[in-house]
């Protein structure tokens, strides 16, 4: 590669192994009374892979997570561990360990007895246990502070802990339940890169639940979205941005515009709901300026303005009916409109048609 080629996105899905996947869940299905959970989950995720579940609050995230940890019971379905189908089987029965939101340390230990702890339980012998403390605690970049208790400990830190802790069983896979979830902004951002960098090195499979869809976008090798028990696309990032499969998962994976009815037919020439990107969208003051070869253009009127420091987002009304929203980075010199009058710019690759029985977003 040369030094100004930038490196290539995966562009599909890893494939699962001939046979064999780590995790395999079939027709899921998990009913709470009156309420359903998980609404017929059929998924398949790879040895090695970093897998993330994203979908809002309710969606079925955790219950899914749970199924597969063997906390809860399916109602219908099945789950396949390496091949073995672990439906039945208590959690202690599973190879798997679940990382938690509120790290579930306990306070009067100190770090080094937190993550042996489970190896105490299963009476693994204290000098190999030590020894596997200390390399789990390498792992996650703690092995000096094996002596704190944990409420002497960052958030961050605790959470890595809480991970240290999972890894010392060497599971086959990690769950973790929104484990960044009480970090701040920074912190977490931090803790993204470092959870990324531990799973690569350890290899181990890593099912991640989040509702932070740039969390997934920036973690994941493949993501589930999640919408009403069920899964609305199954991707890489880059598959689930650029080729939304319903306009629920154009909503919820970064921001869309959706055009439809008589805007789409105007715009675009046909009819159907397109999903584009706003920061594919161009803006230009010249109002008179024709269409180059492959782009979509149409006029408007700039209704509302956003500023957020390194971008700009415009609100745009159609002339044509419908609005999109623009999304312009700050270091472009700002467009001088008259009136606010624009006219709008996009290549034609870049609305995506949005399938007809997933034109809704509520599923
Ligand atoms: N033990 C339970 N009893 C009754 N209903 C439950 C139970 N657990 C979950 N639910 C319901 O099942 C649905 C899915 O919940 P779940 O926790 O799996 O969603 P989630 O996507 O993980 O949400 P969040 O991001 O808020 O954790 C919700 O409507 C929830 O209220």
């Amino acid at each position: 590669m040369s030094p100004n080629q930038a490196p290539s996105l995966p562009q599909t899905a890893p494939q699962a192994p001939a046979g064999i996947a780590a995790v395999r869940l079939s027709g899921l299905r998990k009913e709470f009374g009156p309420v359903t959970a998980v609404d017929g989950v059929d998924l398949e995720i790879v040895e090695g892979e970093f897998f993330s579940m994203l979908g809002p609050s309710g969606s079925g995230k955790t219950t899914v997570l749970r199924l597969i940890a063997g906390f809860e019971q399916p109602t219908a379905g099945s789950v396949d561990l390496g091949g073995r189908d672990v439906t039945r089987l208590a959690p202690f029965q599973r190879d798997v360990n679940t990382v938690f939101q509120d790290y579930a340390l306990f306070p009067h230990l100190n770090v080094r007895q937190n993550v042996e702890y489970g190896l105490r339980v299963k009476r693994v012998p204290r000098a190999e246990r030590r020894q596997r403390a200390q390399e789990a605690l390498r792992t996650v970049r703690l092995e000096d502070f094996g002596s704190r208790k944990p409420s002497q400990l960052s958030g961050g830190q605790r959470q890595r802990v809480a991970l240290a802790r999972a890894l010392v069983n060497r599971p086959k896979v990690l769950l973790l339940d929104e484990p960044l979830g009480a970090l701040d902004l920074k912190l977490r951002h931090a803790m993204q890169a470092e959870l990324k960098q531990i799973q690569r090195d350890v290899g181990i499979t890593f099912v991640f639940v989040t509702h932070d869809q740039d969390e997934a976008l920036t973690m994941s090798d493949r993501i589930a979205v999640f919408n009403a028990g069920r899964v609305e696309q199954v991707g890489t990032p880059v598959e689930v941005y650029e080729h939304p499969a319903s306009a629920f998962v154009a909503g919820f994976v970064g921001t869309s515009n959706l055009l439809s009815g008589r805007g789409a037919e105007a715009v675009i020439g046909r009819s159907g709901v397109y999903s584009i990107r706003p920061e594919k969208i161009r803006l230009d003051p010249d109002l008179s300026r024709p269409a180059a070869p492959g782009e979509v253009s149409a006029t408007g009127t700039v209704t509302d303005t956003f500023y957020a420091g390194a971008t700009v987002r415009y609100v745009v009304s159609l002339d044509a009916g419908g609005q999109l929203s623009v999304v312009r980075q700050n270091s472009e010199p700002a467009p001088e409109l008259a009136d606010g009058r624009v006219r709008l710019a996009w290549r034609h690759e870049h609305n995506f048609r949005i399938p007809e029985d997933k034109e809704h977003t509520d599923a």
